[in-house]
């Protein structure tokens, strides 16, 4: 056949059958074109190649999965969730901690940062104020103490503002408070770039539209996913889907969506790069401690009621260790960074050096997958899926936030919150097989707060005029999510309750050691018998 037969006949049949049409080379490609072509053509078969492989590992996984010990971590956002599952990693798979603990550095700069960029939100605010007012700014030394030398307060030569009723002298800002500000200025840059490269995860809330929201914030049905999941139209995809991660890091530090597709956390910065973030914030260091510790910063905190001491990733007094060039982060700093979680996280948790139990499946005791979530009130839809599959539920209730509300809705206090979402999980039939622990948790902020004055029957009317002590309301909250575990539970079953503070590993360690024997010791029993 001469070539032009052939060629003829390709034509014919490319007629005929319309997708080799569709496929066919362009008659008159030039050999560029062709080049170009076939790399193209060689990258989608790679793409789907992959795929391929992708879908084969995850079936994989899935059967090997299937036989896995299964514990969700649930509870009202920044309830200690993803703080927990960093203690389960730290006592279980200490070496696999070690090596991602570098990985936080930026995490923890970022919490710094922020904290401090909040403050200097609020000074801005006075200093317009104060500027606008008929007694501006001062230089530092016109006639009054440096706010700064230690022998000297501001508060000391004047009035206390709470002392009487008439309303409290401006705040004696000067000169070098205006200097701070600009010089911290760098930082909002930084936490801009930090942001970008962490992702969605690093900003604390999304607040529900308001066309989701009931007059009640439960409405009538008490039950907190159904009513969420009968939103999960207005929810962000990216608050519904699971990220599975073997290593903590991959868990904990979701990957940037881009149009429903998972794009990894870009190594790439935005306008500062890494190692120029650690080089100014180690530059803005001395700055930094100079606006902690100043008198009047403190006084204008006060008055606005901002706890930093309280919110997640709280970092300002630890400053001079990690506003440095060389800094990196403790096993501490890691347990404390706060990073939202966004979506349902899976983490394969592989006991490291821990004792076999004798007689005990190997799946049971050396490998659990933990499934840690995002816990607002939007992100509450997601959990759903994953209670049928779970072996046991850790809930996190925390203790001190009995006189706060949840940042998603001002309207719902947190304490009350966490009863709605308890009594719910308890009483899911879905969850009737499952093993339920609670930990009552941040009790070292309960303590704090007591101390500091604040009454618990002012916010708890129920609570009388019991004691307003730590341990007395830790004792009646734990009676009172054990008697809902026990009217709400659809067949009897034990009882766990643990006061903790889960950012104290010392004595987390000892907690999470008897709770795996709990559970491992129950689910065997129960295995026997079902
Ligand atoms: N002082 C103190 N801080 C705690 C305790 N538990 C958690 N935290 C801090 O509270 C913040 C929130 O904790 P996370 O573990 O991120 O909360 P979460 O439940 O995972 O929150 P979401 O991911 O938003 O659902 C973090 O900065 C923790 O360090 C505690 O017992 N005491
Ligand atoms: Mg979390």
């Amino acid at each position: 056949m001469t070539k032009t037969q052939q060629l003829a006949r390709v034509h014919t049949r490319s007629i005929d059958d319309p997708l080799a049409a569709a496929i066919a080379p362009p008659p008159d490609e030039t050999p560029e074109q062709r080049e170009t072509r076939l790399a193209q053509e060689a990258e989608a078969k790679r793409i789907s190649d992959d795929i391929d492989e992708r879908i084969r590992e995850e079936r994989a996984l899935w059967k090997k999965k299937k036989g896995l010990f299964k514990l969700l971590l649930l509870g009202q956002s920044e309830s200690g969730k993803s703080t927990v599952l960093k203690n389960f990693q730290l006592n279980f798979a200490p070496q696999a901690w070690q090596e991602e603990r570098i990985s936080w550095r930026a995490v923890i700069q970022l919490n710094l940062v922020r904290s401090v960029n909040l403050i200097l939100d609020a000074l801005a605010e006075e200093l317009a104020a104060s500027n606008s007012s008929p007694s501006p700014i001062r230089p530092p030394s016109a006639g009054r103490p440096d706010p700064n030398s230690a022998d000297s307060s501001p508060t000391a030569t004047e009035p206390s503002p709470t002392s009487t009723s008439a309303p409290p002298a401006p705040l004696a800002f000067t000169s070098k408070h205006a200097l701070l500000k600009l010089r911290l200025g760098p930082l909002r840059q930084v936490e801009a770039d930090l942001k970008q490269r962490l992702g969605a995860a690093s900003s604390e809330t999304d607040p529900e539209p308001h066309s989701a929201r009931s007059p009640s914030p439960y409405g009538a049905s008490d039950a907190p996913f159904e009513s969420t999941y009968a939103h999960a139209r207005n929810v962000r995809s990216q608050d519904l889907c699971l990220r599975s991660g073997r290593s903590l890091r991959d868990a904990l530090f979701a990957p940037q969506q881009e149009g429903g597709r998972i794009r990894a956390a870009s190594p790439v910065m935005g306008r500062t790069g890494l190692d120029d973030v650690t080089e100014i914030v180690a530059g803005c260091g001395e700055d930094v401690r100079a606006l902690w510790e100043d008198e009047v910063v403190r006084e204008m905190l006060k008055r606005r009621k901002m706890q930093m001491e309280e919110s997640g990733g709280y970092f300002l007094d630890d400053v001079e260790r990690i506003a440095t060039r060389t800094y990196e982060p403790s096993d501490d700093d890691v347990v404390r960074a706060r990073l939202r979680t966004l979506g349902v996280q899976e983490y394969s948790l592989n006991f490291e050096n821990t004792g076999e139990y004798p007689g005990v499946d190997r799946s049971i005791s050396k490998e659990w997958i933990i499934y840690d979530v995002g816990g607002s009130r939007t992100s509450r839809a997601a959990w759903l899926p994953y209670f049928e599959d779970a072996n046991a539920i850790l809930f996190l209730a925390p203790i001190s936030c009995f006189d706060e509300t949840l940042a998603e809705d001002k309207r719902v206090n947190r304490l009350e919150d966490s009863f709605i979402l308890w009594k719910s999980i308890v009483s899911s039939k879905l969850l009737a097989k499952c093993i339920i622990i609670l930990f009552l948790n941040k009790y070292d902020l309960l303590s704090k707060k007591l101390r500091a004055g604040v009454r618990i029957n002012k916010y708890l009317s129920s609570y009388g005029d019991r004691e307003n002590t730590a341990p007395v309301l830790a004792k009646y909250l734990h009676h009172k999510f054990r008697d809902q575990h026990k009217d709400f539970s659809p067949e009897p079953r034990s009882f766990y309750g643990y006061v903790t503070s889960v950012v104290d590993t010392k004595a987390t360690s000892s907690t999470l050691a008897s709770v795996r024997d709990a559970l491992v010791q129950k689910h065997l029993h129960k295995a026997d018998f079902v």
